[in-house]
């Protein structure tokens, strides 16, 4: 009989898929899995619950809850020889991943669809260093703000909670002298930002890296120059509607691996959370997972 391995943050976005367990349960069990559940107590507890159920051979794991989870779950699993299949239930505040793939945000019932359908398809994820990344990876001031919100702030406002905190960093925004080489290239001077996206849903916006793909073996890299504070917020707010990427501040490639140096100190987003220091190089692993997706995304990649 197939196994699977529900591990879930019972403390993620409004902590629905605690409510929804045994639903979620009966969901899978009615597909033919022998289905058990992992409440995550705090940080690395998805980790180390994913790579049990690897050593353990179950056949499919699920991430519930948010990006950070799914995060968590990836970074368990990627050095292993044996990877199980992924699922996701999104329940957390931005859930990224989820809506790169087009995975049902707005109801368990409807992510549960995704699972029991059973369509599948490849997946990449970067690496940097010992740990990976399924999103996206950034340095820069404002990409510390994702982890600097606390969760309780996330649970009772949401999205909001972001926006307070971007709002709150502004003004401590500075560029960062960065030299970054790019499969081969070189771009050297001073920055806002730079992003290191494997999907086209960063922070909720749809329209940052349009170009990136999730199973395209590629990443796509981001680059804002040195800009004065008025640009900035203009630029932000055109990259809302996906009017950023023709700017003379903004570069725009693809690349399989990046290496980025810096001379100051300057922190590493992983999706979402805290990924320690620059500098790093990213590495594009390409179809790392098989990953279970709704039946158009699966189409879409077989290109049908
Ligand atoms: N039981 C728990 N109580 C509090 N925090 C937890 C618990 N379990 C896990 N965590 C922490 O939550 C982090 C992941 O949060 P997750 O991404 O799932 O939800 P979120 O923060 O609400 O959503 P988002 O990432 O979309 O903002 C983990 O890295 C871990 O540190």
């Amino acid at each position: 009989m197939k196994r699977a391995r529900l591990i879930y943050n019972p403390s993620a976005g409004r902590e629905q898929v605690k409510r929804q367990l045994p639903y979620i349960l009966e969901r899978l069990e009615n597909v033919g899995y022998e289905a058990s559940a992992h409440a995550t107590t705090g940080k690395y507890c998805a980790k180390r619950a994913a790579r049990l159920a690897a050593e353990r051979n179950f056949d499919l794991v699920i991430a519930a809850g948010g990006d950070g989870t799914i995060n968590e779950v990836i970074n368990g699993l990627a050095e292993l020889p044996y990877r199980p299949k992924l699922g996701i239930i999104p329940a957390g505040t931005t859930n990224d991943f989820a809506r790169a793939i087009e995975v049902p945000r707005s109801s368990i019932e409807a992510a549960c669809d995704v699972i029991c359908n059973g369509y599948e398809m490849p997946i990449d994820i970067g690496k940097v260093g010992e740990q990976y990344f399924i999103n996206i990876a950034g340095g820069g001031t404002l990409t510390e703000l994702t982890y600097e919100v606390p969760s309780k702030l996330k649970t009772m406002i949401g999205q909001l909670a972001y926006y307070a905190k971007g709002i709150e960093k502004l003004p401590k925004i500075h560029p960062v002298n960065v030299r970054i080489e790019y499969d081969g290239k070189l771009f050297e001077g001073e920055i806002m930002l730079f992003l290191v996206s494997n999907t086209n849903s960063v922070g909720g916006f749809e329209r940052l890296a349009p170009g990136a793909l999730v199973n395209d073996g590629m990443f796509d890299l981001l680059i804002l120059r040195k800009t004065n504070l008025a640009d900035f917020v203009r630029l932000a707010s055109a990259a809302v509607r996906g009017d950023h990427l023709n700017d003379p501040s903004v570069v725009y490639v693809q690349a399989n691996r990046i290496k980025v140096y810096v001379d100051e100190v300057v922190h590493l987003n992983l999706d979402g959370e805290y990924g320690g220091m620059l500098p790093s190089e990213f590495v594009n692993l390409r179809h790392h997972f098989q990953m279970l997706v709704p039946e158009k995304q699966m189409r879409k990649y077989l290109g049908e």
